[in-house]
Formats: C-alpha cells, structure tokens, sequence
C-alpha cells in the first residue's frame, strides 16, 4: 500500500531553503553534484568528518575551531570531536545584538513582555555582572526551577558566558524530585520564582523552595525571581532577582571553553531509578542544534518560533537555541487548555508564529476536543509544525492538515534528552507522508537493527546510530568510570549508540516510531509497539487516552489495555467490542488486547509521557522505584489488585 503525501514543497519553495544552500554549497565546496537529500545524506555520513566541519565553517561559528575535527572517531564511546576548539555557548546564542525581537513570553494569566535582542544582551550582562561578583567560575553549577519565562533564558545564558553548567526543572516538580536531580550536581546558585500560574490558579510554591533549599547544601545563594506577584521573605541567603542584577554592567565578555566541556546537565525521566544526569557539551550542542534549526527546519531570522515545554524538558534547551539564528522566539508558561483549548493558536495568530512545536498528545486532545483552528484562527504566518514527546500517529497528521493548516510542513521529530536533539525529524526540501518523520538527521548513521545487529529496512527493529556525533553526551555527572553511561547506549550493540526505540526505516528512508524498546508487548512471541495499538483505539471517539502493557500469563504474556474515557462514559461490552473491532480490522488479531480496564488517570512524567513500565510494576505487584518522577502518581494505585487481572 502506499503511503499518502500530505504536503510536498514546490521547486521555489526548495529552492528558497536553506538545505537547499547548504546543499549547493558542499557541492561547490567538495567538487560534487548533490541534487537531493539523500545523496547529501549519505556524503554527510560517510564523510562525517567534513561534514561537521563544514557546518562549524557555514555558520560562521564565534570561537576557533582549531585543527583537528574528530580524534578516536571510529569509537564509541570514546570519539573526541573538535578537541582543540574554543567557544562560548552564550556568545553564540546573542551574535546578534540588534532591536530584533528577540523574546516574546505570554503568560496563562495574560502577561507579555518582549525584549529585543540588544536588551536582552544587557539584561545577560547585568546578571553575568553580578555571579561574577558571587565568584561563579567556569564549571560552576546553576540550578533552576523557572516557569518558561524570559528571566530563564537570561539565566542561562548569564549562566553559560562564564562557562558555568546550567540545569533546569519546571516549578511543578515535587520536593524530592528536584532534590534528587540538583542533589547529585550540588549546585553553587538556585534560581527560583515566588509561585506560577497553572489551569486557572496561582500556586504558591515558598514551602517547596524552602524545603529544597534546606536539602540542597552546596547553595550559596537563592534568586527569586517575582513571576506571580506573591510576598516572599527573603533571608540572608536569597535575593530577590531585581535586586540582585548589577545594571551598572555595560559589557558582557564571554569565557571560551573546551567544545567538550560541560554545558547543561539533563536528567533522565527517572522512572527506573534516581534520575541519570545527563551531561551535553558546548560545541556539540550548538553544532546540533543550528543544523536542526537552520536546515531541518529552515529557521532564520525572520521567523517567530514557538514551542510549548517546560524548562524541565529538553524541548525547552532545543528552542532557546533558536537565538543563534536570530528568530524571534515566543514562550508561553501555563496550562495549553486554558481558558480554552484554543489558546495556543490565539497567540499564533496575535503574535504571526511561523514555525509552531508541541507534543503529539496535544494535537491528539486538542482534535478530541474538536477544535478546527484553520475555522477559528488566521494563521497565514504558519508555515511549519514540530511535534514530539510520542508518536504522532497517522491521524493526527490528517487533523493537522484538516483542520490546522493545509499548507505547511508538518515535522514528527525524534531523539530526546540523551541526545538534547533529534536522531529522525524534519526537512523543508522533503515531502511530509503520512505516519512518518521525514528524514535521518544530517551527519548521523541512523538505522533501524535487528537482535543481531543487522540494517534492516521496512522492518521493525531497534533505532541505532552506527557513527558518531558531535552531540553524543560527554558522559554521565558522578560516573567517572563511564560504566552507567555504556551500559545506558552502547551494551547492546557493539560501537553503537542504541537509543531505546521500536522503529522501522521506510521505502522513502523517512522513519516510523513504533513507541519504546523497553515497552514492547510481546504476546505468543510477536513483537508490538505500543504506538501501534495506541493510533487505533484513540480513533475513538469516547476513548481520551490508552496504556497497554504486556502482563505475564501463563507461561507468555497477554495484551492489557487501559483506555481513559470523555466523563460519563464507561466501558461496557459494546465499547469493549468496538475497540477489539477496530484494532483487528486495522491491525492484526495479535495486537487485540485480551484484557482492557478502564481508569480515569493515566500516570505520566512531568514532562508528560506516560509510564508504560511503571504501570506495568503495579500490575505485577513490583515496587515502582521512584514515583517523584511522575507528575500524577497517585494515578498509579488504578492499576493495583485489579480483579479482571487475575482471570
Ligand atoms: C526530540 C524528542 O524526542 C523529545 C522527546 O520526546 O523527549
């Protein structure tokens, strides 16, 4: 069967891009005829060398490359790439100084502020001023728990001139789970706020910072930023961010550093465990991300571009990096629902957004709440959507192309915190076919293996890059053995990065995500992404979201289906047997659940993926590791002791 195209660029359109540049110029460079994706595709793998080279060169990268590229290359782990550069992350990222607008932030509660980009070089100096003061040096540690407001990307980016590491989580964490993350990287500084805005409420979050503080005892100092207008006490280790800043700061130098040295430490989802403290590097995330953002996504200066995140999500470090281009980026902290599910594409529309990113489940709620923005909202600056966070299934892209916009680029993209980017995502100069994420990332040697570590093509099998590549983690924080950071990517094939996806390369080379590796139903020894059943039973209309698991049952393992229902449904034997129908009919008998229960919540990480494994613990009456990972863990406790689960 083939696969539908849902939009397709025209020969101006491909030629106005800046792949298309990019691609004219390796030609002109390497003395080759490159007329298509594919072949720079593969040049760029088989020469990875020049090609990240090429695009340190392209973009004009501030600092000195140095001489050599790629040291140990053929390792993995082990490769060193640039090891002889020096630059500055922030530097990079406020290049241009001009009256551009640089920052839009939208608030829940009707707030905006804007800065251009001059002013926000300033508001950086005055911070960087003032840690300077504090003595933070370079490899220094900054801790922040922000709402996606202006005031975080100036702290990380004061952060980032001295060359100290920046780490960030979202002010709806628990206690123990920032404890857990910012404990282990003892951090020198805590940047806060007094409360935030969520669904309709401020919330106070004092007590929690309070208690953090307590628990966190590397802090000198903490900044509090006034986001949602509430009374802080302030001691004699916390400030208040205005009156921290030193403004009479006039210039902002910023601290060249190793390409490799640390530059943001992540944190797993920590579902399994203590969060894994992920540590990117200068020079290979910046690398990454203009590639990703210039050529995947054909983001320059003209464009204003959103993603809705959280500063404890990685989406959040992928657009800030949105400044090297010189874009206008709008963030927006608050509940996407609220006041109404049109939210979003209100501020699309005020604020002429051009490229738009969200998650899949957005778009899977916002269709069942049956919004039609293409009816309701002019959107003419709209010319590309990003998702991510899961798969985006296949009828989600009809309701986008339906219901949002027709003509557009619409990106699945894929990778996530290990990688802080994307290992499959989109392309400008490719068309967009339905169900799949449209190309390999440049430079990378993605494929698809099966157990015995062998390419396989419209397949399922694993996701591996087989190369390696400037935006591989420079290893884990407190695991000077590098054990836990091989045993994460590189135990399971040799010299090869496994990143933990279910995936299948297709005829077109665009890639289709089946869900995670680890959450793969097994049942009669077939193997099913979870994805798949996922794209089905949500067709529904009554069915608001799903979670199956494989349970362990009589010497194999059985299908079990959780579905959540629109309120005042519930799941009797007609909808039992709708959902059966529909997964059968387009699927296969294997994929029919042998079990399916309703709940009312489904458990979810706080950047809002649901936990298969974890519901799967419960289920067989394991102990979940460590619930503050979860942003509703009491949603949990529905999967315990369930009658139907023992018939
Ligand atoms: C790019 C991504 O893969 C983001 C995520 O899902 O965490």
């Amino acid at each position: 069967m083939t696969t539908k195209i849902m939009w397709q660029p025209d020969s101006s359109q491909i030629a106005a891009t800046r792949m298309n540049d990019f691609m004219q110029h390796i030609s002109r460079a390497q003395n080759l005829e490159l007329n298509s994706y594919a072949q720079l595709h593969d040049w760029s793998v088989q020469h990875h060398e020049t090609f990240w080279r090429s695009i340190w060169d392209y973009f004009d990268v501030l600092g000195e490359a140095g001489e050599r590229t790629l040291v140990d290359g053929d390792k993995l782990p082990g490769a060193q790439w640039f090891p002889d550069a020096q630059l500055n992350f922030a530097e990079n990222l406020l290049r241009y100084q001009d009256d551009h607008i640089a920052l839009i932030f939208r608030g829940e509660n009707g707030a905006r502020q804007q800065l251009t980009y001059a002013e926000l070089r300033h508001e950086v100096a005055a911070l960087a001023a003032a840690f300077k003061q504090q003595g933070v040096v370079a490899g220094d540690r900054v801790a922040a728990m922000m709402p996606n407001c202006i005031e975080t990307i100036i702290a990380m980016l004061a952060t980032t001139s001295l060359g100290a590491i920046w780490s960030s989580c979202s002010p709806d964490f628990g206690v123990q789970g920032v404890v857990d993350r910012f404990g282990q990287i003892e951090p020198k500084l805590f940047i806060t706020v007094d409360g935030y805005f969520y669904n309709g409420k401020q919330l106070d979050i004092s007590e929690k910072v309070n208690a953090i503080r307590t628990e966190l005892k590397t802090l000198e100092t903490t900044i509090i930023v006034d986001f949602a207008g509430l009374e802080h006490r302030y001691d004699a280790t916390s400030v208040a961010w205005n009156d921290y800043l030193d403004r009479s700061a006039t210039t902002l130098e910023f601290v060249k550093m190793p390409f490799n040295a640390p530059l943001y430490i992540m944190f797993s989802s920590g579902t399994t465990g203590v969060p894994k403290c992920i540590v990117h590097g200068v020079g290979g995330t910046l690398l990454q991300h203009l590639k990703e953002h210039a050529l995947h996504t054909d983001i320059d200066r003209d464009d204003v571009f959103f993603y809705f995140t959280t500063c404890g999500w990685m989406m959040w470090n992928w657009l800030v990096s949105g400044l090297a281009q010189g874009a206008t980026l709008v963030l927006f902290d608050g509940s996407p629902f609220y006041p109404a599910p049109t939210v979003l594409w209100d501020i699309a529309e005020q604020e002429k957004i051009s490229v738009f990113g969200t998650s899949a489940k957005y778009l899977s709620a916002l269709e069942k709440a049956e919004c039609t923005p293409r009816t309701t909202h002019r959107l003419d600056s709209l010319r590309a959507i990003l998702t991510t966070g899961s798969v985006l299934a296949p009828e989600s892209f009809d309701y986008v192309y339906r219901d949002i916009k027709a003509n557009l680029c619409l990106s699945s993209i894929s990778g996530g915190t290990d990688i802080v980017s994307c290992f499959a995502l989109g392309n400008p100069i490719l068309p967009v076919y339905r169900g799949e994420l449209q190309c390999k990332g440049l430079g990378l040697d993605v494929q698809v293996c099966n157990d015995n570590g062998e390419a396989i093509t419209q397949e399922k099998g694993e996701l591996v890059c087989r190369n390696s590549f400037p935006c591989m983690p420079i290893g884990f924080w407190n695991d000077d053995d590098g054990q836990r950071y091989f045993n994460a990517y590189f135990a399971r094939f040799e010299n090869t990065w496994a990143h933990g996806d279910y995936a299948e390369i297709t005829e077109h080379d665009g890639v289709i995500i089946y869900g995670r590796s680890d959450a793969v139903l097994n049942p009669g020894g077939v193997r099913i992404g979870t994805a798949e059943i996922y794209r089905q039973v949500e067709k529904i209309d009554s069915v608001l979201e799903s979670i199956a698991i494989g349970q362990r049952w009589q010497d194999d393992e059985r299908v079990v289906l959780f579905v959540r229902l629109r309120d005042g449904v519930t799941l009797d034997e007609q909808l039992e047997q709708d959902i059966r129908k529909i997964i059968r009919s387009n699927a296969t008998p294997r994929h029919v659940p042998a079990i399916i229960a309703q709940v009312t919540d489904i458990p979810r990480t706080i950047s809002g993926k649901i936990v298969e494994l974890a519901v799967r613990q419960v289920v067989h009456g394991e102990t979940v590791k460590n619930t503050d990972a979860l942003a509703n863990p009491e949603a949990l406790e529905q999967f315990r002791n369930r009658a139907e689960l023992n018939q």
